[in-house]
């Protein structure tokens, strides 16, 4: 199967983890009008900073104030390397979008980073997305196929020309911009999470299968302390971990929703169905690994849905010893539930050195050891002469846990038995997660079995399909409808079979 736009970026073999997807964010405000100052501006920056473990490679921001004359800055790097006092005062107006990215289609590069800026016959729209098109080769096609020219390889460049088409039903009144998102959601099944902005209005999108995050949120006055005030502007964000004191959580955008956010409030303008015969597909990683512990989803804090997945693994798989820690950051939740289920205390076995990023020495095994210890430090209290239980949320291409494991022996452990508070990852994604190709996915390669052997565990074990959907599941409201995607765990695509989708 051919994989559209793969290929740019060379492989990189000292990677771990399963590369993070987009974060979008738009704010408008509902004081006074024009506003050309820039505190929208620096709202959307201190939102993307939230939102940074999304992607790390290129950021954005768009303001308007009113009219169709954006002021666009966007570059690579992390919103604190790309912005600044003196351009972030440029990004005047009082409304504004901002997209912070990890590729997926098209490479890291300034032409590809978001928000899409483009000027339509009826003025200037721009975008930013967090998605991947699942069809995004005929789509491509389509709108050149119109006499439109595209300037990238990157599919949210598509999504910007798909929405200048005026819609079948044609036009009477000028632009019908619903319409025309409805137009794109028909020819577009998935995956997005959009954030659309004209000179007076911000669209918010989520596709149909509810495939990726996307919540409302409100901007209170500084100065009151009563929640029921009229609040000085609306914000849509990809997690709610972004919303930060002066703003404050209001609700998730539906699957299929779109909402309407001018100066004078949010409504939903509808709500497009998905086909009859397929269930909602929210996923289920963003519970696993990709969203901040603090996020909020279908009602429930990712931090109590990993810490139930710990909890579960423990039930599933138990073993005996004297104490429970975690490959930190994301396996922290899962470990503290595995200790609560098992009874078994738990300690900090591994301190992990926040400076240390992705580091590009050579893929050596020897290179790759000296990596995790210099990202992880033993501690040794913890470590020496005990029988250890090391949880981790996910294991990719198994890169991480080998070396940790023969940190923690040469420390002193006793026995380490691992276990992973998700299903083994067999399958690769098309909705907007890098997932590496099949063959690198360390499952497809060995069982718990032989991989327990291959790194050196006294034993290694996964959380069930069935166990990670029941803990995800478990504090969902009876009768909300609800369904995730598990196609990486289980090969089973929300939108059918790939081929059906055009990858
Ligand atoms: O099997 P591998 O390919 O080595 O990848 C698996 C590891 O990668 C991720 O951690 P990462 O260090 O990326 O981030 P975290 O701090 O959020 O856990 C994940 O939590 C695992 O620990
Ligand atoms: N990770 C994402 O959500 C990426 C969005 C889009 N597909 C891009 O590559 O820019
Ligand atoms: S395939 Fe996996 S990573 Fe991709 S959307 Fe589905 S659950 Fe998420
Ligand atoms: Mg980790």
């Amino acid at each position: 199967m051919a994989l559209p736009f793969s290929g740019y970026a060379p492989k990189d073999q000292s990677a771990t983890g399963l590369t993070h997807e987009c974060g979008v964010f738009g704010a408008i405000g509902s004081t006074e009008w024009p506003n050309n100052n820039s505190e929208i501006a620096q709202i959307i920056c201190i939102g993307l900073e939230a939102l940074q473990h999304r992607g790390q490679e290129s950021c954005g921001v768009v303001t308007s104030e009113g009219d169709n004359d954006f002021h666009i800055y966007k570059g690579m790097g992390l919103v604190k390397n790309v912005f600044n006092r003196d351009n972030i005062q440029k990004l005047k107006g009082s409304l504004g979008i901002g997209h912070t990215r990890y590729a997926t289609s098209a490479a890291s590069a300034p032409v590809n980073c978001q928000p899409f800026v483009v000027h339509s016959m009826h003025g200037a729209l721009a975008m930013a997305h967090n998605g991947e098109l699942v069809n995004s080769s005929s789509l491509r096609k389509m709108v050149l196929d119109r006499g439109v020219g595209l300037s990238t390889h990157s599919d949210s460049e598509i999504i910007t020309q798909a929405l200048c088409l005026i819609p079948p039903e044609g036009e009477v009144n000028g632009p019908d911009w619903p319409a025309r998102i409805r137009h794109l959601m028909q020819l577009a099944p998935l995956s997005y999470s959009l954030v659309l902005m004209l000179k007076d209005r911000i669209y918010a999108v989520r596709d149909p299968y509810g495939n990726r995050p996307l919540c409302l949120g409100k901007i209170l006055s500084p100065d009151s302390n009563q929640r029921d005030l009229q609040p000085e502007g609306w914000l849509v964000s990809s997690e709610s971990c972004a919303f930060l004191t002066i703003t404050r959580y209001v609700r998730e955008v539906l699957p299929g929703e779109i909402i309407e956010m001018t100066r004078q409030g949010v409504r939903t303008v509808d709500i497009v169905a998905r086909p009859a015969d397929k269930r909602l597909a929210f996923c289920i990683f963003e519970y696993v690994y990709f969203a901040r512990p603090n996020s909020v989803f279908e009602g429930q804090e990712v931090y109590t849905v990993r810490s139930h997945c710990g909890r579960q693994l423990a039930i599933e798989h138990p073993v005996e010893a004297d104490i429970v820690g975690s490959v930190p950051e994301s396996g922290n939740a899962a470990a503290f539930g595995y200790s609560k289920e098992s009874k078994i205390p738990m300690g900090e076995l591994l301190t992990k050195n926040t400076y240390v990023g992705r580091t590009f020495i050579q893929p050596t095994n020897r290179l790759r050891q000296l990596n995790v210890a210099l990202k992880f430090s033993p501690i040794s209290t913890n470590v020496r002469n005990k029988r250890i239980i090391l949880i981790d949320d996910s294991i990719v291409r198994g890169n991480t846990i080998g070396p940790i494991i023969k940190l923690l022996r040469r420390t002193g452990a006793k026995e380490v038995h691992i276990r992973v508070a998700s299903p083994p990852l067999k399958y690769p994604c098309y909705m907007g997660i890098n997932i590496p190709t099949r063959e690198e996915l360390i499952a497809n390669d060995l069982d718990s079995k032989s991989l327990a052997d291959k790194v050196g565990a006294d034993s290694l074990e996964y959380l069930s399909v069935e166990g990670l959907v029941k803990a995800v599941q478990r504090n969902i409201a009876k009768g909300v409808d609800n369904g995730h995607c598990t196609a990486c765990l289980t090969g089973e695509y929300p939108g059918g079979i790939p081929e059906e989708l055009d990858w």
